[in-house]
């Protein structure tokens, strides 16, 4: 145990120290003015998410990595070294220090990244920057591909060893204080790909912690492409199921990913993987959970989890589907969304739409459920139809659809077995073009009414609704499939010829 104890401390501390040497003589350079500026609002305005830079170096990592990747196969560059993240987190020297094995950066890439960004997208960035709400801003910065700043937030200062994985390339060290300038050297010893080793400011003392990195992490990046390792442990080992082919995915992987994701100890009895190429790029998986339980107390949240390209965007996102959907659990990835939307942003058309075709879709999948197994719906409708109930009072754009899901008791059949709308007009007589109901608490006071005795003798079936919900689901749905809603105990019934 000692061993392995010291084995690991080896480990930490190799690749934590700076192991590269600057070589040449170190050029200062003053940042630009409008870099200047950006570092102050990006330094001084995002107390709300500090931990969300973790998340923006990860992702420069990935995109560098995916980067090399691409070049290795038409290139036919080769660095030898795996593609991979590597997070060591120094506790004495509080520093935390994220290696990737990817592309990296040219001198002039160096010089440039850092100032174009800022300069391109500059003027609307810092506009958006010092008007949006802060909320908006920890999402702004991915946007502007200046994930980079963020380091900004935590850091004293900030090293950047970089060697380009070009041949012949040479390593560098770049490093700032933040203040308004920062130095460039060559140097040796530097690995292709890029290391930033930030010194956390006296604020920011808890990134040093590998518990609450390992959490950040598995929070934000836990599905990105390559191995990220923390102090030499990898992190990330849940596979991204919605990025695989539905026709491998087993039914205990799904049961698997499911608990990891719901935070659930039971199975998902609906499951849906679902992807298309158009009108937008999404790919999803979503389940039903077995049971629910949203306690009458707290209000469940939002179960469903917008990616993009495998990162978190939005931890149980409330504009993803409609609130009454928020049974529902998984998560929902699309490449096209811009990353790190914010939630201001979520009204805007690709979200909207994002929204439109991932309801109606959840919609017809409950559908299919349901005709595939009647039985097993109705089981999933005494759990969760008051779900159900509430999207048919609520949702006016999806009102047609929801009405086929509803299920309600019947005239026409024994106590405990319910119909659907479609399977009431199924049976419906010879000229009758109204679905009749009769709200009432109980089976029994429907029985001995004097309504249903008249509707029975005639041979008209009559729908038992015993929830108080009900009349709202009749009063918002009125008619369903051209057949108008109509209480069996209305004047307007007694006066129908039918009777
Ligand atoms: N990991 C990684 N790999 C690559 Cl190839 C790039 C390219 N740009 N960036 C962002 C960035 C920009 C300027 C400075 Br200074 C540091 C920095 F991380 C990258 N980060």
């Amino acid at each position: 145990r000692l061993f392995w104890q010291s084995m690991a401390n080896y480990s930490t501390t190799t690749e934590s120290q700076d192991t590269e040497v600057v070589t040449g003589p170190e050029e200062s350079h003053e940042f630009k003015t409008e870099t200047k500026r950006m570092l102050q609002i990006v330094a001084n305005s995002m107390y709300s998410e500090k931990e969300i830079f973790v998340r923006e170096l990860i992702s420069n990592a990935a995109d560098a990595l995916e980067k090399l990747r691409h070049l290795q196969s038409s290139e036919n560059i080769e660095t030898g070294t795996p593609l991979q993240v590597r997070i060591t987190l120094d506790h004495e020297k509080k520093t935390f220090t994220i290696q990737d094995s990817g592309v990296g950066m040219t001198l002039d890439e160096l010089n440039q990244n850092l100032g174009t960004i800022a300069s391109s997208g500059s003027k609307k960035f810092l506009e958006k920057l010092e008007n949006e709400g802060s909320g908006s801003r920890e999402n702004i910065i991915g946007q502007f591909g200046v994930g980079f700043y963020s380091t900004f937030m935590v850091g004293d200062t900030i090293k950047v060893y970089t060697k380009s994985a070009l041949p012949g390339s040479k390593g560098y060290c770049w490093s700032t204080d933040g203040q308004g300038s920062y130095t460039v050297a060559e140097a040796d010893n530097v690995a292709v790909g890029t290391k930033i080793v930030i010194e956390l400011r006296e604020d920011s003392k808890s990134f040093a912690s590998q518990i609450e990195v390992d959490s950040i992490i598995k929070k934000y990046s836990n599905f990105v492409g390559f191995p990220i390792f923390l102090n030499g442990t990898e992190v990330n080992t849940v596979e991204p199921l919605w990025t695989k082919d539905r026709s491998s995915v087993t039914a205990e992987q799904h049961q698997t990913f499911y608990r990891f994701i719901a935070n659930a100890w039971d199975d998902p009895q609906y499951t849906l993987h679902f992807k298309t190429d158009a009108p937008l790029s999404i790919a999803s998986v979503l389940y039903v959970p077995e049971r629910h339980m949203e306690s009458l107390g707290e209000r469940m949240a939002p179960g469903v989890s917008l990616y993009s390209r495998k990162v978190l965007i939005q931890p149980k996102s409330k504009g993803l589907l409609p609130d009454w959907l928020r049974f529902v659990k998984g998560v929902v990835d699309s490449e096209d969304i811009p990353l790190n939307v914010s939630r201001e942003l979520l009204q805007d058309n690709i979200l909207s739409r994002l929204r439109q075709v991932m309801t109606s879709r959840v919609l017809k999948w409950l559908d299919n459920e349901a005709k595939k197994d009647e039985k097993k719906y109705n089981e999933f409708f005494l759990d969760f139809g008051q779900f159900i109930k509430e999207g048919a009072c609520t949702d006016a754009m999806h009102k047609r659809e929801i009405g086929k899901l509803l299920r309600f008791e019947s005239s026409g059949l024994k106590e405990g077995d319910m119909t659907s709308l479609e399977g009431y007009a199924s049976r419906k007589k010879e000229g009758q073009d109204k679905i009749y109901y009769l709200l009432t608490p109980k089976r029994q006071y429907a029985e001995d009414s004097p309504y249903t005795e008249m509707f029975k003798k005639n041979g008209v079936e009559l729908l038992y609704l015993y929830d108080t919900v009900d009349e709202f689901v009749i009063n918002h749905l009125r008619q369903f499939q051209g057949y108008d809603l109509v209480a069996a105990d209305s004047p307007e019934a007694a006066s129908h010829p039918l009777l």
